[in-house]
């Protein structure tokens, strides 16, 4: 860990990790980085989608993990050109404030946070999208419901093409689309982009199941396996029903404790907000213009086991335009 994210966020604790959670926390609730962000994600939305269109029309199928790398998102500079806005990306954020304490915030300090919000944003978001356009091809039902969500949940125009679509996705629309936010979600339980997380006992202590740890005892916790359990989710817990999730059609949010995909506690994922906006913005483009389905039935994806829940070998689709007067 220290070796790739060096003092970074996550591979510290005590006095670093406060300050760079502090920093982090206020950057990541301010409207300017809300702002710049959404205007980000639609954009990259819309060039996906402009990809995707190509391989529709031409009837080419398309590996979803490669189609989103050469997509290069996170090249921030040259975004940053379309938006016009300048500083308002989270790492011009962190450099303003080493600019206000140089000592603290030296180079080095801040390469090691910058990568580690790289890491952190970048395969986490981009492999669950993998999994759910995954499970969407397993569930056409879920897919189509989505669509119809997303009809209702936007001021659509009978002129729109890709890029109006996506300016309409403001928070409003956003927030209306509970089906999709379950599905994500059902998607994050089943396959949890961090998988497996480890911790260190920072003193002796008595687990709440009588288990004795000693200070410096390394434990893992399974998020994986805890997404199935039985004995948390019920007897269909295999099963990939983003109903589980819903009441009278509004999103129920589930203990953190149970629902481990983004950690609890003081050290629980800061950017959840952040991920769920980008992938909602992503999920509403790609299915409200287009219908995903498997290029072979047959196969199932094999998980690789990195930092990240990744998709061995991709994920191959045939796509085609949705009908979307229907
Ligand atoms: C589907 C998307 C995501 C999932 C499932 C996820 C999951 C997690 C998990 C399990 C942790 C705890 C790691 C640990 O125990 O050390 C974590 C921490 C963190 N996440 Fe996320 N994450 C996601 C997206 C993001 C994004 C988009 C960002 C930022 C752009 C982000 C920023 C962070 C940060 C900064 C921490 C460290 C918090 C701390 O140690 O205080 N995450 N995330």
């Amino acid at each position: 860990m220290r070796d790739l994210f060096g003092n970074g966020i996550f591979a510290t604790d005590g006095e670093n990790w406060r300050h760079q959670r502090k920093l982090a926390s206020h950057e990541f609730s301010t409207k300017v980085l809300r702002d710049f962000s959404s205007d980000v994600f639609r954009i990259n939305a819309a060039k996906l989608a402009e990809k995707i269109s190509y391989a529709a029309a031409n009837r080419i199928t398309i590996n979803m993990q490669q189609v989103k790398r050469q997509l290069n998102i996170g090249s921030e500079a040259k975004l940053k050109k379309n938006i016009q806005k300048a500083r308002e990306d989270i790492l011009s954020r962190f450099i303003l404030a080493s600019e206000e304490d140089p000592v603290t915030m030296n180079d080095r300090y801040l390469r090691d946070i910058v990568l580690s919000f790289l890491i952190a944003g970048k395969d986490t978001t981009a492999n669950t999208l993998s999994w759910f356009i995954y499970m969407l091809c397993k569930n056409p039902i879920v897919q189509d419901k989505i669509a119809y969500e997303i009809k209702e949940s936007v001021e659509l125009a009978q002129e729109d093409n890709i890029e109006t679509f996506t300016a309409r996705l403001k928070q409003g629309a956003i927030d209306k689309m509970q089906y999709l936010h379950a599905t994500l979600t059902e998607t994050l339980r089943l396959y949890p982009a961090v998988p497996v997380d480890g911790k260190m006992a920072d003193e002796d202590d008595l687990l709440p199941n009588g288990y004795r740890v000693i200070k410096g005892d390394g434990m893992n916790y399974m998020i994986y396996a805890m997404g199935r359990m039985k004995y948390l989710w019920g007897e269909d817990a295999e099963e990939f029903r983003p109903e589980r999730w819903l009441v009278d059609g509004i999103f129920q949010q589930e203990s953190p404790y149970k629902f481990i995909s983004f950690n609890a506690g003081p050290r629980t994922c800061l950017g959840k907000e952040f991920a769920y906006r980008q992938m909602k913005i992503m999920a509403a483009t790609l299915i409200h213009f287009f219908r995903f389905k498997l290029e072979d039935e047959s196969k199932s994806p094999v998980y690789k086991t990195m930092f990240t829940l990744h998709m061995d070998q991709g994920l191959h689709l045939f796509v085609y335009p949705r009908n979307i007067s229907a």
